[in-house]
């Protein structure tokens, strides 16, 4: 059974262990609203053809990845590359998604997650189950779309009908943006004979998922959280938020700042394990989803991780003398992920020389 969902259903007071002592914002007024972030925005198009001015496009890649962390990628720039997520498909997944969530509860069991599983329908697995911690008023649909035969159909949607070629025509496009970003990213720090730098630690034995993530409507928004603070444990995280409700806080200079939506446009995280391959030079942001006391809200990311058991390390190119290493090497896990996240810790603090 899904609880988060149930309660959302039924109505019912939010039980204790969604319920933050203090409030969410406890430095700042909460009848003055949170500024919006001015998320750089990044020409696509420029970045991928070398004739039209690369190395200025590449330099705001760089300069926003370094102090922000998350550069939007609009939509029509993306698709003159032919790398085209168009705005049709991105609707269509949040429509699929809202579909599914608005069907039966036995029909949505049919996918659900299994306890101690990663993938399917449920609130995501708790690994350090002794320690109290206050959950996410949230539920999240897992599945892994790369590589093809790791993808465990028995829990891809068969309702609506058209779940699992919306997400299989949407994962594959943004296969092709994510390598393509990764190469530019090399690029961007100088990385010119190896534009597969980055791409080799996904490439060889990792794997991309696609996580829907749903918030019911909370009546005690100050109380509790769709998604407590946290970096992704990723290489790079594609984010395709609700097109109407606001949600995506990014902590910026030790304050938290709103990110706007823009429904054509997808937002471009750096990951854990991208920072500590760039040696630092990018950060992986941290965020935090607050919730919305009359509307549900909804969201689709496309993440991509490293192989289990690797090995990561900032790349060899990227340490110098001027840029003394910054991390040791840290051995990629699952369950190590899992368990920064309920613990509120990040896997670059441990890193961290
Ligand atoms: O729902 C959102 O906007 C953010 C989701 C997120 O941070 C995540 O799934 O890691
Ligand atoms: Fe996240």
């Amino acid at each position: 059974m899904d609880s988060v969902h149930e309660i959302a259903i039924t109505g019912q007071n939010l039980p204790a262990k969604y319920i933050y002592t203090d409030s969410i914002n406890p430095s700042q007024d909460p009848s003055i609203p949170l500024p919006l972030l001015e998320i750089p925005v990044i020409d696509f198009n420029r970045l991928a053809t070398p004739s039209i001015g690369t190395g200025e496009e590449l330099e705001r890649l760089r300069s926003a990845l370094s102090s922000y962390g998350c550069v939007m990628v609009t939509n029509h720039r993306v698709m003159v590359t032919n790398h085209g997520v168009e705005s049709s498909l991105m609707d269509r997944v949040r429509l699929v998604f809202k579909q599914f969530l608005a069907l039966p509860m036995e029909e949505r069991l049919k996918c659900q997650k299994e306890a101690d599983g990663f993938e399917g329908f449920g609130s995501d697995m708790m690994v350090t189950k002794d320690v109290p911690v206050v959950h996410d008023f949230s539920a999240r649909l897992r599945l892994t779309t790369w590589p093809e035969d790791k993808r465990q159909m028995k829990y891809w949607p068969e309702q609506p009908h058209d779940f699992r070629e919306v997400l299989d025509e949407y994962s594959s496009k943004l296969l092709v943006l994510h390598d393509a970003t990764l190469g530019a990213m090399a690029r961007s720090l100088s990385l010119d004979d190896d534009d597969s730098a980055f791409l080799n630690a996904v490439r060889e034995g990792g794997s991309i998922s696609a996580r829907f993530n749903f918030y019911p409507p909370c009546p005690t928004p100050d109380r509790a959280l769709g998604l407590k603070p946290h970096s992704d444990g990723t290489v790079i995280t594609y984010l395709l938020q609700d097109g109407e409700v606001e949600g995506l806080q990014v902590l910026k200079d030790e304050q938290w700042f709103r990110v706007p939506i823009v429904p054509d446009a997808l937002v471009l995280h750096v990951g854990d394990h991208l920072e500590i391959m760039s040696n630092g030079e990018f950060k992986s942001p941290v965020h935090r989803v607050v919730l919305n006391p009359e509307r549900q809200r909804m969201s689709v990311v496309i993440a991509s991780f490293p192989e289990e058991g690797i090995q990561i390390e900032p790349l060899e190119g990227l340490v110098s003398g001027e840029k003394p290493r910054l991390y040791r090497q840290v051995k990629y896990s699952v369950v190590d992920q899992v368990g920064y996240y309920w613990s509120g810790t990040r896997v670059t603090d441990d890193a961290r020389i």
